[in-house]
């Protein structure tokens, strides 16, 4: 079983992440990570602090010499903001006047609706937004996609798994539905501004964004996960949390502002007839093939060995600079949202995330239908599993 945990604030010293149950002899590096975090930070109609937020990867246990030993992983993201909040956010006690002063200029009593202040508020007590947008906010997702990379280094190096993602809808400009990277194609996707295949797609989605900047508005939108190389049988029919298609929505839907999940065709299989909804299955001199990938690569909650295919609906960025309808919670009064630098969108950033989030629930199916203590031991068992297969 693999196990994962992050912690830290947006702007505290670092964010910490630890993954534990990944088997010995997975080769990453403190670059390797680094690399992905610079793949979160891009994307057109990002904010000011991508630009100098520079997140500084140290891995501080279970690996050795790039190679991991079998121990939980720990990584340190720092925050290299740190400098400027470190009374703000200081772990231990400030003096009370200086906080009092900090208060008194800059309140943040009026909550973004969308975003989890009011609530936060109301749930743990405070009337102000700072405890609780410290950790809403999805700085928190640069842990995950710390975690994420030795996940599909484990991915690659023991199945043979691609994970990549693309961005298929920005506000409401669309991707075609035929835009499908593989896994050589993700180089062209990270050089579009925006994450999209697409190329003419993405000049329109680069506009719309620049549009809604300019109206002082913001944007959400559609990313889709792709998973190349995975065999038939990861996750189980038996029992709803041992499916696959259960477990992806899970994690997916834990990535902050992410609001809807469908595995391949989804919402649009749900208004087709049966006759067109399904993915036929022919006898090839290949082995057993699917026509057609409605499914997205999983029936039953099991993976059924074609490309998985799964999508996640994230809501516009609540901070609007053109200001929502609040109250102040100090007062009661009738306010205006709070708005500091904020992104227009993160919708590139959100794929990398999502892609991340599918990484760790496959190398955790992956483990439990393979196991191994060795990356060498699964991708051992792997193919023991695949040549014994009886319908192939
Ligand atoms: C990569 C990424 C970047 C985000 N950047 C911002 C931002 O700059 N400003 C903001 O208000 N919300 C941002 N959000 C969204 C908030 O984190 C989200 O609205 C908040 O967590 C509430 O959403 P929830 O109801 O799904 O938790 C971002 C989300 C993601 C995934
Ligand atoms: C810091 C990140 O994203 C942040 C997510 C976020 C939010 O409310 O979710 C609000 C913004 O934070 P700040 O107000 O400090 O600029 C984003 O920049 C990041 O992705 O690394």
């Amino acid at each position: 079983m693999l196990r994962w945990l992050t912690a830290g604030e947006s702007h505290g010293p670092a964010l910490t992440a630890i993954v534990e149950g990944l088997p010995a002899g997975v080769r990453v590096t403190s670059a390797d990570i680094a690399e992905e975090l610079r793949r979160r930070r891009l994307g057109h109609g990002r904010g000011a602090r991508m630009k100098f937020e520079q997140d500084e990867v140290t891995i501080v246990g279970g690996v050795r010499h790039g190679t991991t030993l079998g121990g939980p992983v720990a990584i340190e993201v720092g925050n290299t903001e740190w400098p400027k909040w470190e009374t703000v956010m200081s772990a231990d006690p400030v003096d009370a006047a200086v906080l009092e002063a900090q208060a008194r200029n800059a309140p943040l009593s009026q909550p973004r609706p969308g975003h989890a202040d009011l609530v936060g508020m109301q749930k743990y007590g405070f009337d102000d937004a700072r405890p609780v947008l410290e950790r809403a906010s999805a700085r928190e997702t640069a842990a995950r996609v710390a975690l994420g990379t030795v996940a599909k280094a484990f991915l690659k190096q023991a199945l043979g798994v691609d994970v990549l993602s693309h961005v298929v809808a920005l506000g409401e400009v669309e991707a075609p539905a035929d835009a499908l990277p593989e896994p050589g194609d993700l180089a062209l996707v990270d050089e579009s501004p925006v994450r999209c295949f697409d190329a003419e797609t993405s000049e329109r989605m680069v506009a719309h964004v620049d549009e809604m900047k300019r109206a002082g508005d913001t944007l959400g939108g559609v990313v889709e996960v792709l998973a190349y190389g995975l065999p038939p049988g990861l996750g189980s029919h038996v029992h709803w949390d041992r499916r696959l298609d259960a477990r992806l929505a899970g994690a997916l839907m834990g990535v902050q502002a992410i609001k809807g999940v469908e595995l391949g065709d989804g919402f649009t299989t749900a208004r087709r007839p049966g006759s067109r909804a399904h993915d036929e299955i022919d006898a090839t001199p290949d082995g057993i093939r699917r026509r057609t990938n409605r499914a997205g690569g999983v029936e039953g909650g099991m993976t059924t060995g074609e490309p998985l295919r799964v999508r996640a609906a994230m809501k516009p960025i609540s901070t609007v600079p053109r200001r929502l309808d609040t109250i102040d919670v100090r007062t009661g009064e009738p306010a205006k949202a709070i708005n500091q630098r904020s992104d227009v969108t993160a919708v590139p950033a959100a794929g990398v995330v999502a892609e991340a989030m599918v990484a760790l629930v496959l190398a955790d199916a992956a483990l439990e239908k393979f196991g191994g203590d060795s990356a060498e031991e699964t991708a051992r068992n792997l193919r023991g599993y695949l040549s014994s297969l009886t319908i192939k």
